[in-house]
């Protein structure tokens, strides 16, 4: 198996850009399945993610290139067949074809989605959405069925604000008849992203990015070009990347408006800075001071952020208290920094960080993306070599990582070691 090495307590420096939104490219491409002719996706992340969907759009007939971060996807000749099993349990966003296909066939079969396990993910507002539009939705075996005579418009308010049911509403509703509207939606600029290509496509969407969305049917989509949006949650890994290790690091293709509630942490931990039109410039900081972070949905700080920021927390006077309110088990990576020697615990939804203390090198185990990514800055500032298991769940997010950080001076590199090696630990 593959294994990251990282050499820590090398101080970074230069410039890193930042790729594609992954939550937007996980959405963008089933939602390409709606057009009658080729859709191109510029700037999409090389992740796993990508890949995966890629191998399931293929599997229902879409014809597909993909070379250098540009996607053309041909979804002429697709078919509506169902997908319970396989590809489908390795990503999250695999629920999006729920929604496509069901827009587009007004039936499908797709298999419960994969993902981080962060606590319970439920679906049931994806469900209500479905079943509002005119769905009938039954859970058999593990994969949902969605069948429609036709779907029709509806007014739908979604108890729990959820990025992944505004998104899959929306794919269901673009080809529905009449009118459907979207009463507390999230307002994550990734939707936006994804109702611009909709609406490039043909769609008629109003409101994507406020709390209401609303959508007028129409009888077809046609293909289009669409430039994704470059990925918050990594840039914001790279800020915090900047703050624990960095001496002096541009981050390149962000829009700082939406690592606005990252900044305003940083900048109250005492981290320097500087925002310029698509450049982030944060030089070396001194003193970091502890404080407190609670996660929410956008525009508020970013659940996908909380774990990186913990590591922050260990380098800061004082101690540090984080609430996630998104996600009820999303502290994995407090016991794995604590084989480093951070000084945390966890107590339900909050975790504890005191510090300053000087990490020390340990072998570590991504139990998820984003922990993934918090044991990453964690080795790189660790005392020793570091070696993280499990690295398909950082590839899952993160494009070209190693390149990127090795662009930055840092020692990591991707090592195959044998099975006997791990189990002997
Ligand atoms: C592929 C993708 O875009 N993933 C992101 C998306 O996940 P995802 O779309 O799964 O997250 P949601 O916004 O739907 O979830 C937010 C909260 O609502 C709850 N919920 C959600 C749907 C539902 O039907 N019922 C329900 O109770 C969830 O359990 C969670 O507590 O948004 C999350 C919150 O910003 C991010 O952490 C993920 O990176
Ligand atoms: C939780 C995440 O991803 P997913 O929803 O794809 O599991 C994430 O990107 O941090």
């Amino acid at each position: 198996m593959e294994v990251y090495k990282i050499k820590g307590a090398n101080r970074l420096h230069g410039t890193i850009k930042v790729s594609g939104a992954k939550n937007s490219a996980v959405a963008l491409i089933p939602a390409s399945l709606l057009a009658n002719s080729p859709v191109t996706i510029e700037g999409l992340p090389e992740i796993l993610d990508v890949w995966t969907l890629k191998e399931i759009l293929e599997e229902v007939g879409a014809k597909i290139t993909f070379e250098d971060g540009t996607m053309t996807i041909d979804p002429t000749n697709i078919v509506d067949m169902p997908l319970p099993n396989g590809n489908i349990k390795k990503l999250r966003a695999s629920y999006y074809l729920m929604g496509a296909l069901l827009g587009k066939f007004k039936k499908a079969a797709i298999g419960l989605p994969g993902g981080c396990h962060l606590g319970p993910r439920p679906i049931d507002q994806h469900i209500k959405g479905f079943e509002a539009l005119g769905a009938t939705v039954s859970n058999e075996h593990g994969a949902i069925y969605l069948r429609a005579d036709e779907l029709v418009g509806s007014k739908i308010y979604l108890d729990v604000v959820s990025v992944g049911a505004t998104i899959n509403i929306m794919l269901a509703a673009v080809l529905a008849k009449g009118r459907t509207i979207i009463e507390n939606a999230a307002k994550e600029p990734e939707i936006i992203d994804v109702a611009t290509l909709l609406s490039n496509m043909g769609a008629n969407i109003k409101g994507a990015g406020t709390n209401v969305i609303r959508i007028d049917g129409v009888n077809e989509l046609h293909g289009t070009k669409h430039t994704i949006i470059p990925d918050r949650i990594e840039a914001g890994t790279f800020m915090i990347m900047a703050a624990v290790a960095g001496d002096g690091i541009t981050i390149d293709n962000v829009i700082p408006f939406h690592v606005e509630a990252l900044t305003a942490k940083l900048r109250e931990m005492g981290v320097k800075v500087e925002e310029y039109e698509e450049q982030i410039f944060i030089p070396k900081p001194e003193n970091l001071q502890a404080v407190d972070v609670k996660t929410l949905v956008y525009p508020g700080f970013p659940t996908d952020l909380q774990q990186p920021f913990s590591v922050l927390m260990t380098q800061a006077t004082g101690t540090s208290v984080i609430t996630d309110s998104i996600y009820s088990a999303r502290f994995k990576q407090i016991d794995e920094l604590r084989r480093m020697s951070a000084n945390g615990r966890v107590d339900g939804r909050t975790a504890v960080i005191t510090g300053p203390v000087n990490l020390e090198a340990a072998t570590v185990r991504a139990s998820d993306l984003r922990a993934g990514a918090a044991l990453v800055l964690a080795g790189l500032i660790a005392d020793g070599e570091t070696e993280i298991q499990d690295i398909f769940h950082i590839e899952r997010g993160y494009s070209s990582i190693i390149e990127k950080l090795q662009g930055l001076g840092a020692d990591i590199r991707r090592v195959e070691i044998k099975e006997i090696e791990v189990n002997n630990e």
